[in-house]
């Protein structure tokens, strides 16, 4: 290391998070940052002299095996739950990831990169690898790539699965996704398109958008600020707020939690899932930013 690079020691701290789960706690000059492992899931991003950007639930259980509720979950390599798949959402939200490399880069921001357990192979998953890369600074940036190690095409959902924290989900409005085709999993998967020019979210949603690559705004009036997702390699959107009534069928989120977060998740599920040919990669990317004013 050269004398200019920021030590690391002062930016990065080796902690027990909730439930004695192993966690990074990362400083940059612009922003404070919380990893862990388990899930290889960012938990926590919050800008100097702002209110978080992610959100994380008060109520999230931190135990192995079990999801956490917040952040950005990694979901592969199945969205939902598929008949006869064992668990919602795949399996990387539940390993615990490795850290691979941690590097602070001269202007002062921080990048790890991290490594879910080698799938080996098996009826849910042929043989695969699947690496994060995260830059923090003012803005948080996530790519997952994955791997095609085995001999079969392989046929898979991938989805970077963001909560965003809102002042008050019932004032906010959504741009970037007008005229776009969604499948509505409160109808039961019911295709629709999106005509208007803002999403607002009075009630449960719940729509994977297709065959869109553009980014999305959160436009926040409580909390003076928009929130921007911007994404590479993904050709889904998906908005998803609980609602009262599913919120309250929860057991890890708080009952008035849903007023405080807004899922936009970015990533290629159901019509837009992916095939990698043996030995083909593909990569996934988010940059996360906010500006003042809503
Ligand atoms: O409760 P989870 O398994 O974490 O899923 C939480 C939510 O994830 C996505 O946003 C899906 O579109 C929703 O249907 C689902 O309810």
């Amino acid at each position: 290391m050269n004398g200019t690079t920021p030590s690391l020691a002062n930016h990065v701290a080796f902690l027990n998070g909730r439930g004695e789960l192993p966690m990074l706690e990362i400083l940059t000059r612009w922003s404070r940052a919380e990893l862990y492992l388990h899930g290889g899931q960012v938990t926590h991003f919050q800008k100097e002299g702002e209110p978080p950007i992610l959100f994380t639930s008060q109520c999230s259980r931190f135990e192995p095996g079990v999801p956490i509720r917040g952040g950005i979950p990694v979901i592969f390599p199945w969205f939902g739950q598929p008949e006869g798949r064992p668990h919602r959402h795949g399996i990387a939200r539940l390993r615990d990831w490795a850290l691979s490399e941690l590097a602070t880069g001269l202007d002062g921001s921080l990048r790890l990169c991290l490594r879910m357990p080698e799938v080996e192979g098996g009826p849910d998953c042929p043989a695969c690898a699947v690496e994060s890369e995260l830059v923090i600074r003012d803005t948080l940036t996530v790519e997952v790539r994955v791997t095609n190690q085995s001999e079969r095409p392989f046929t898979f959902e991938l989805c970077l699965q963001t909560y965003l924290t809102v002042g008050d989900v019932r004032q906010i409005w959504i741009t970037g996704l007008q005229d776009t085709e969604y499948l509505d999993a409160t109808t039961g998967g019911r295709r629709a398109r999106d005509t208007a020019p803002r999403v607002t979210i009075q009630d449960e949603v719940d729509r994977i958008y297709l065959n869109t690559a553009r980014p999305v705004e959160v436009h926040d009036p409580v909390l003076q600020r928009t929130v921007r997702v911007e994404k590479n390699g993904s050709a889904s959107t998906i908005i998803w707020n609980p609602g009262p009534d599913r919120a309250r069928s929860l057991p890890d989120l708080g009952d008035d939690e849903y007023l405080h977060m807004v899922c936009v998740e970015c990533g290629n599920v159901a019509d837009n899932a992916l095939t990698l040919p043996p030995g083909g990669s593909t990569a996934l990317q988010i940059i996360l930013s906010s500006r003042p004013g809503p």
